[in-house]
């Protein structure tokens, strides 16, 4: 048997959700500059359940069915009103309250098609009212319902602060949103099919993903890479900074990517983003940092930077709290592990891989009294 760490390379599945090929991105065959620039969050779920696009009809039904989920049962505000969430991190308390939300769903078992199509929907739009009210109930405020009319990235932005967001703040998280929403089989999305390919179902699934998503060389890199930022401080001591890292050997975060070699094609959407929002926001030194290490780390070591890089000082702009950057890119990301673990169990076997044992062999057995 031979071994390829961190299975680099290796193909594990066929999948009609998202492709990387030569570093460009499709989900379902779109390219993700296209649907960047053009689409809405909610066509970009269907796109992904359904690998087509949605017509008018399919569009609007999925999103008024996306709205009028999204309010949270009191079981799950009093869960989160239950303990001190300044003392949790709040991935922590998704993976919880979305395991709790399985609790609570009548259909969190029943493994008809229908039934996880209709729990898929409901994932999706809980996850984001979760987010929202951990965060407002953590400052000590009430949660806030979603508004019917509002598009999903709008509800997002009302349900976190309790106002009617500005267009450019809709339309910066709508971008971040279909940004995130898939990239084939990354840590997460694996974890998810892994889990739910033994037949244990969705809420199972995404509990896993979160679980996943929340480590540091994957979705929780983007909250590091601003306390990086923060940590840096001023343009100039950027470079400094870096070099003392690399010396070190610590790794930069947002940097460095197992599939792209040439560059994330989705970093330049952010980039461009970063540099406007920081610029309305006067605050133009977090871009200009960013960009300084970005060159730096191309030039010295070869990596581009990833999703995670610039999506830290985009939603620094937007005047998001830190730790709530990873917990946006499971909202985002929910609906592509939904999608593959639809496409899972569509046509399942047990994802079982083999270990090569490189333990100790022979070994005779004692008593305890004589070890
Ligand atoms: C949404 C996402 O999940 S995107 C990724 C988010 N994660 C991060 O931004 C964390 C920082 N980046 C990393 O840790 C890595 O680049 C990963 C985890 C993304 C990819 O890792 P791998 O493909 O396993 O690469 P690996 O960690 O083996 O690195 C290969 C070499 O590049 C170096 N390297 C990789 N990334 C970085 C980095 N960000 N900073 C400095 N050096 C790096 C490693 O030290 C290693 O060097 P060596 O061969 O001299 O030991
Ligand atoms: O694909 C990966 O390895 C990491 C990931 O989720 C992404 O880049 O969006």
């Amino acid at each position: 048997m031979s071994t390829t760490k961190g299975l680099e390379g290796i193909v594990a599945t066929e999948s009609s959700i998202s492709s990387i090929i030569d570093d460009q991105l499709t989900y379902a065959g779109y390219k993700i500059d296209d649907l960047a620039e053009n689409s809405s969050f909610e066509e970009v779920i269907f796109l992904l359940w359904n690998t087509k696009l949605p017509s008018k009809e399919e569009l609007n039904s999925l999103s008024e069915d996306l709205v009028s989920n999204m309010e949270l049962s009191d079981e799950i505000i009093q869960h989160l009103k239950s303990y001190d969430l300044s003392k949790v991190h709040p991935m922590a308390a998704l993976r919880t309250a979305v395991s709790l939300l399985g609790l609570f769903d009548e259909e969190a078992d029943v493994m008809e098609e229908a039934a996880n199509k209709r729990k898929a929907v409901r994932l999706q739009a809980k996850i984001s009212s979760v987010v929202a009210a951990f965060a407002r109930i953590r400052d000590g405020k009430e949660p806030v319902a979603p508004k019917k009319g509002l598009s999903y990235a709008a509800n997002f932005l009302f349900m976190l602060n309790g106002e009617e967001p500005k267009d450019l703040e809709v339309e910066a998280i709508n971008k971040a949103l279909v940004l995130h929403a898939d990239h084939e089989l990354n840590a997460s999305t694996f974890t998810s099919r892994v889990c739910v390919a033994t037949l244990s179902d969705v809420y199972s699934g995404i509990t896993a993903a979160i679980s996943a998503l929340k480590g540091p060389l994957h979705g929780g890199a983007n909250e590091r890479v601003m306390k990086m930022l923060t940590e840096i401080g001023e343009v100039d001591n950027a470079i400094p900074y870096i070099k003392e890292k690399l010396e070190n050997k610590e790794k930069i975060m947002g940097m460095g990517h197992r599939v792209y070699r040439n560059g994330d094609p989705r970093a330049k959407h952010l980039k461009k983003m970063s540099r406007e929002l920081t610029e309305l926001t006067g605050q133009s030194k977090w871009y200009e940092m960013s960009v300084k290490i970005e060159d730096y780390i191309k030039e010295n070591k070869g990596l581009p930077a990833n999703v995670d890089f610039y999506s830290a000082s985009v939603y620094h702009s937007l005047g998001i709290k830190h730790d709530l950057f990873t917990p946006i890119f499971a909202v985002s990301r929910v609906s592509g592990w939904l999608a593959h673990i639809l496409e899972q169990y569509e046509n399942n076997r047990l994802i079982r891989p083999r270990a090569e044992y490189v333990g100790p062999k022979n070994q005779e057995y004692k008593s305890v009294e004589n070890r």
